[in-house]
């Protein structure tokens, strides 16, 4: 890992994958392999959520509503997820951005209802490939970072964990390069420095992308990586604790 202050975080995003069967082989696995370094947790859908009944690993959803309750089908709100054991919540994922069509806006106001009740929102930025080739990937992640401390205001930087996931490298195999990586991460500390430049020392930025068993040293070694948010690698529980291990 990179030599900081900063306690390493790997979280896996199972998205819309895993069953009762993996809480458990997951949950096994932790009781059996403690990370003394890092802080793990499981993403999984909200259906699985309260499956997890060990404190082996930390809890996160993959999404909140904006709301705090009431006539609001479909949606879980931030109490909901504090009552099944959720400390952190996905928000912003770039999946979502397209699918759920979520703006800047919707997003930040889903980072505010998670702040606002103490859960730890992971913040997802990134680009797609054409804002990256158009050489405008700091302009990019600028404005979603912007977007959410204009609405929540600068005191969220201290319970906020951001994930930079550029959208290319995402379930394709394409890893960005721990070049690539660490350039737009310092570029998010810097630019969050502007803001409050202590917060930004001390919070953590994942990368999230086709992160594997084999290449997350390389990249949790860059100096503002400080762990990962896994997709793919996170439902396999050999590749996932060759993960955390690598933060460890
Ligand atoms: O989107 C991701 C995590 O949120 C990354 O997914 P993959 O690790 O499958 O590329």
């Amino acid at each position: 890992m990179a030599v900081n202050s900063r306690r390493p975080m790997v979280a896996g995003n199972w998205k819309m994958n895993g069953d009762l069967a993996l809480v458990t082989q997951m949950q096994d696995a932790f009781k059996q392999n403690r990370f003394e370094n890092v802080d793990v947790l499981v993403c999984p859908p909200f259906t699985l959520l309260a499956g997890f009944s060990s404190n082996d690993v930390g809890l996160g959803a993959q999404t909140i509503s904006e709301h705090p309750g009431g006539a609001h089908t479909g949606e879980i709100s931030a109490v909901m997820l504090r009552d099944v054991g959720c400390g952190h919540v996905i928000v912003g994922h770039s999946e979502r951005r397209t699918d759920q069509h979520e703006s800047n806006t919707l997003v930040a106001a889903k980072v505010n209802a998670a702040f606002s009740s103490g859960l730890t929102a992971i913040l997802c930025v990134g680009e797609p490939l054409a804002v990256r080739e158009a050489g405008k990937v700091f302009d990019h992640v600028a404005e979603q970072l912007d977007a959410v401390i204009g609405h929540c205001g600068s005191d969220v930087l201290n319970n906020l964990v951001i994930a930079y996931e550029p959208i290319w490298a995402i379930g394709t195999g394409n890893t960005a390069s721990p070049e690539q990586v660490q350039e737009v991460h310092a570029f998010i500390r810097s630019h969050l420095a502007k803001v409050d430049a202590m917060a930004a020392a001390k919070i953590r930025i994942l990368y999230g992308g086709s992160v594997n068993a084999t290449n997350a040293a390389q990249i949790f070694a860059q100096t503002d990586v400080d762990g990962g948010l896994i997709g793919g690698a996170s439902l396999k529980v050999t590749d996932f604790l060759a993960i955390c291990q690598a933060a460890n």
